[in-house]
């Protein structure tokens, strides 16, 4: 299937693009012979030729030919387009991703208390978080946008509460991604949104865990609302 980008210009295009540009064509022009150029590109010559005509009828790249080869320099579109390239391999090598979820404080059933004092989870928690977590989860309700935009989570790399057993029952892992809680009163750091793995809680339920007692450091109540920023 052919690769196209648009105007005749393909993955091997902008392969040529990338070479000139580490020639030095980007900010001046550079002289380059298509002998040369098919070498490294490991084409022939005719090929050489051809992508370079390709990338100049596109108006990536601008020519001139002169008696032993010829002069080019990328356009403001040739640039653009190795800009857009650059910005994806960001995005795969340097992603810094975040996300802001809103929601209100609410009151759940009580059991967030049980499971975070638990000593197969506790002992995870100081050495993993850095910290000793108060005794429950703040429970938030997410608002509409929020519960779609909880899946962009996924790119942050959490911190693994992983999974244990007593001589009763298993207990499944809990994933925490950190974060910092803003109310009206504040904004308090560090925390945690902890997903466990078995929860009794839909994708509209939000759980938060921290060090101190969020509502009243935060000065919180049910019906509050808060901002969670969740980043790496
Ligand atoms: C660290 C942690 C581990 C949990 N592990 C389990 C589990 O193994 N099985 C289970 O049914 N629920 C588990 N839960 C989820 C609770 O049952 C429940 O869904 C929720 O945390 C209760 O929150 P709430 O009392 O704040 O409403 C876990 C919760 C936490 C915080
Ligand atoms: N860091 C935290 C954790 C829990 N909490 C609150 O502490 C109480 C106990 O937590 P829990 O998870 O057992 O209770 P519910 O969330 O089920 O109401 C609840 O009122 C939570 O909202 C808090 O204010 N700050
Ligand atoms: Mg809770």
């Amino acid at each position: 299937m052919a690769e196209s980008t648009g105007q005749g210009v393909g993955r091997d295009e902008l392969a040529t693009l990338k070479l000139l540009a580490l020639d030095g064509a980007l900010d001046e022009s550079a002289k380059v012979s298509c002998a040369d150029l098919a070498e490294r590109l490991d084409a022939s010559n005719q090929t050489a030729s051809r992508r370079l005509q390709r990338l100049e009828d596109a108006g990536l790249l601008a020519r001139d030919i002169v008696s032993d080869g010829q002069e080019v320099e990328l356009t403001g579109d040739g640039e653009r387009r190795l800009q857009s390239e650059y910005a994806d391999y960001r995005r795969i090598f340097e992603s810094d991703a975040s996300v802001d979820l809103t929601g209100v404080v609410t009151s759940g059933m009580g059991e967030g208390r049980h499971y975070i004092t638990l000593p197969g989870y506790m002992e995870q928690f100081i050495e993993r978080l850095g910290y000793e977590p108060f005794a429950g989860t703040l429970n938030l309700e997410l608002t509409a946008e929020s519960v779609r935009k909880r899946a962009r989570m996924s790119a942050i790399e959490p911190v693994t509460i992983e999974g244990w057993e007593d001589d009763e029952r298993t207990y499944g892992p809990a994933y925490c991604y950190p974060a910092s809680i803003e109310g009206s009163d504040g904004e308090y750091e560090p925390a945690h949104v902890i997903a466990p793995e078995r929860t009794h809680h839909g994708e509209e339920q939000l759980e938060v865990i921290a060090p101190e007692k969020l509502r009243e450091v935060l000065e919180l109540a049910d019906g509050d609302e808060v901002i969670v920023h969740v980043s790496e």
